[in-house]
């Protein structure tokens, strides 16, 4: 049976796609966000500096991405899964120019290129623990990005902070429920607070 979304927050678009159907991928992490509270408490979570550019890795339906235009922030959404991209420009269409939309394997993007000194990342990223940890620290590779505040399973979250080498600061800020997502992530979940603990070396 098809789970309701959380009392209070509007039928959310994730469960559309459930109730057709739609074949998630799962080799990609893919598990789409079922409610716009969850979305605004993220983005609330983020403090994004007024006006401030925003990378988010993974969009996915674009429920994370629509709540970050729609704060006031520019918006770069990286989609790897191209079946996406119809949906996603139809969710952003309204925020114009201020919401930009690549779809591709953000490890083939030129992150230096589209991002501006001081950018935030604000990602749910795929619920797959190494894959995250990877794509986290591969954005992270751009010294124009200077924090992130990310969703991510709680074994990606560990092999951050464990890998001394990224130069990276982890903290848990909050959690999510496994629920809020369509699929139900598989495993648990952390919402932490990304920093360096040393400059880039790029
Ligand atoms: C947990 S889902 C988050 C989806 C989105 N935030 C939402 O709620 O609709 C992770 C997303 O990352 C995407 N993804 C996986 N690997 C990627 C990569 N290398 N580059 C960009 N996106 C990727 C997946 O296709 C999926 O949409």
């Amino acid at each position: 049976m098809q789970q309701s979304p959380p009392l209070g927050s509007a039928p959310a678009l994730a469960d559309d796609y459930a109730a057709r159907g739609f074949p998630v991928r799962a080799d990609l992490g893919q598990h789409f966000l079922r409610s716009s509270e969850s979305a605004r408490r993220l983005v609330d979570r983020a403090e994004i500096p007024s006006g401030g550019q925003v990378i988010e890795v993974g969009a996915g339906l674009g429920t994370l991405s629509a709540t970050i235009a729609a704060a006031g922030c520019r918006l770069w959404a990286v989609e790897r899964d191209e079946r996406l991209q119809s949906q996603l420009e139809q969710r952003l269409g309204e925020f114009g120019g201020r919401a930009r939309i690549t779809i591709d394997d953000v490890r083939r993007v030129d992150l230096d290129q589209g991002l501006e000194a001081g950018s935030t990342l604000v990602s749910i990223m795929p619920f797959a623990p190494v894959l995250a940890a990877a794509l986290v620290r591969h954005v992270f590779g751009s010294p124009r990005l200077v924090r992130g505040l990310v969703v991510m399973p709680v074994l990606g979250a560990d092999l951050l902070v464990a890998d001394e080498a990224s130069g990276l600061r982890v903290e848990e800020v909050d959690g999510i429920a496994r629920e809020d997502f369509y699929p139900p992530a598989p495993s648990v979940l952390r919402v932490v607070a990304i920093e360096r603990s040393r400059p880039c070396s790029k």
